[in-house]
């Protein structure tokens, strides 16, 4: 479903790489975190899985595609699998609850009676059917973050990509948002989250990746966030001390030890061990991540354009009738997206032959009324010269590529 094939990423200007030969892969229906100290490549990745950046070296496929030879012009076709949520929830502050969640299928070209459909019962899902007509700003941030959620998942994609969707929220609330995400992935949705909250991490026991400076230093199947992710590295090991060798190493050596993990730990744990920094200075703790993070997760302004015509009558998917039921009779939101390759084929794209993604491992059925859908779209082929200055919520349609400054809606997350 995702993979990464000796994956760099070097960003204009930098010395280091972002991310230095990774390897992945994500399976269809699984539920994977990726964890790391602030900097250490999280982002990059997620950003690698929307081709919102390009691999300085290697590969990254997903959904069957080599995302390189995915042309600009169907990127849009190609993100339609793909729901994003971030942790400052981007919703149109101009837009009602159910409004904000109809743009999605607004700018893919979804009927009416479609969008009428499938947007209250994604809202129940959520549980927020009974706040459909509520600004934003009415809500709070987790409720604002169930309707972000709602918003990716309505046109039901295959994956859903959360950048640190609990990152703004207290331990109650994120603990409900995780049981949405559960939910959905258990309705077989591919869910890769990248989180620095350890104690969710260590509460659901699902697979973690584990990025420090750019390496994959752990990939466990049923793993906790570990300790590399939220303890400071102790400097080079010239420089230290006997006790700081032995703390070093004692925390290697439980973690190594832990019961609840099955570890497929890659060699490189031990070799970014050793790629500490040469002045001995310790990486992120994380209180300064969480700082950091909250400058970089500063909300960002959204558009609030109406979709675009031409975009939404190219992207209307095949199979389905003008009142948004599909052509078998099945309810709008019940069926999944189509594969991305039936989208990209219809735009002159072939899945690459040697991607098929795996047959899924069977999915827990929702206690809940409904399946889950859908995600954020662009509204028309995006020129090749701009992909390098838009933001990934500008290439996805949900911001206008203006400075801050000249911002003049309102931001309704809580980091501002
Ligand atoms: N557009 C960019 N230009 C230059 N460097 C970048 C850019 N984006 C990220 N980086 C650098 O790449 C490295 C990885 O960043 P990334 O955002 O992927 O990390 P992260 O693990 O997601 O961090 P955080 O948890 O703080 O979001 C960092 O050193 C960062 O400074």
């Amino acid at each position: 479903m995702i993979r990464f094939d000796q994956v760099t990423k070097k960003y204009p200007g930098t010395i280091k790489p972002a991310l230095n030969a990774v390897d992945f892969e994500v399976r269809r229906g699984e539920f994977v975190f990726l964890v790391g100290a602030s900097g250490s490549g999280k982002s990059s990745c997620l950003r690698l899985v929307l081709k919102e950046e390009k691999p300085s070296a290697g590969t990254v496929h997903v959904l069957g595609h080599n995302v390189s030879s995915i042309s600009n012009r169907k990127i849009p076709y190609f993100r339609r699998n793909l729901g994003v949520v971030f942790q400052d929830f981007r919703l149109l502050p101009n837009k009602t609850v159910f409004q904000n969640v109809a743009f999605t299928l607004q700018v893919i070209g979804k009927s009416r009676g479609f969008v009428q459909e499938a947007v209250p019962d994604v809202l129940k899902m959520v549980g927020l059917d009974n706040k459909a007509q509520r600004m934003p700003h009415e809500l709070s941030g987790g409720e604002q973050q169930r309707v972000a959620i709602a918003r990716a998942i309505v046109n039901k994609p295959q994956v859903l990509l959360a950048d640190e969707p609990t990152g703004n929220l207290d331990p109650a609330t994120s603990a409900g948002i995780m049981q949405l995400l559960e939910r959905i992935n258990a309705n077989g949705t591919t869910v890769v989250m990248a989180t620095h909250e350890a104690a969710i991490v260590d509460k659901m026991q699902r697979r973690v990746i584990e990025l420090v400076e750019g390496a994959i230093v752990r990939d466990e199947t049923h793993g906790g966030y570990g300790n590399t992710a939220v303890i400071p590295e102790l400097g080079p090991r010239k420089e230290r001390g006997a006790d700081a060798e032995r703390a070093k190493r004692a925390v290697e050596e439980a973690a190594r030890e832990a019961p609840s993990t099955q570890s497929v730990v890659t060699q490189r744990r031990s070799e970014a061990a050793e790629v500490v920094a040469p002045t001995g200075e310790a990486t992120d703790a994380p209180s300064a991540t969480r700082a950091n993070r909250s400058e970089t997760g500063a909300i960002d302004r959204l558009s609030d354009s109406e979709p675009n015509e031409t975009a939404a009558a190219q992207a209307e998917p095949a199979g389905t009738t003008p009142s948004g039921r599909a052509s078998d009779g099945t309810p709008p939101w019940a069926a999944r997206s189509r594969d991305t390759s039936e989208d990209l084929a219809t735009a002159g794209e072939q899945p690459d032959r040697d991607d098929t993604p795996r047959p899924s491992e069977p999915a827990q059925p929702l206690t809940q009324s409904q399946p889950i859908t859908g995600l954020p779209l662009i509204p028309g082929p995006l020129p090749d010269d701009t992909q390098e200055h838009l933001s990934l919520a500008e290439r996805l349609g949900l911001r206008a590529g203006k400075p801050r400054d000249e911002d003049t809606e309102q931001n309704v997350g809580p980091t501002k």
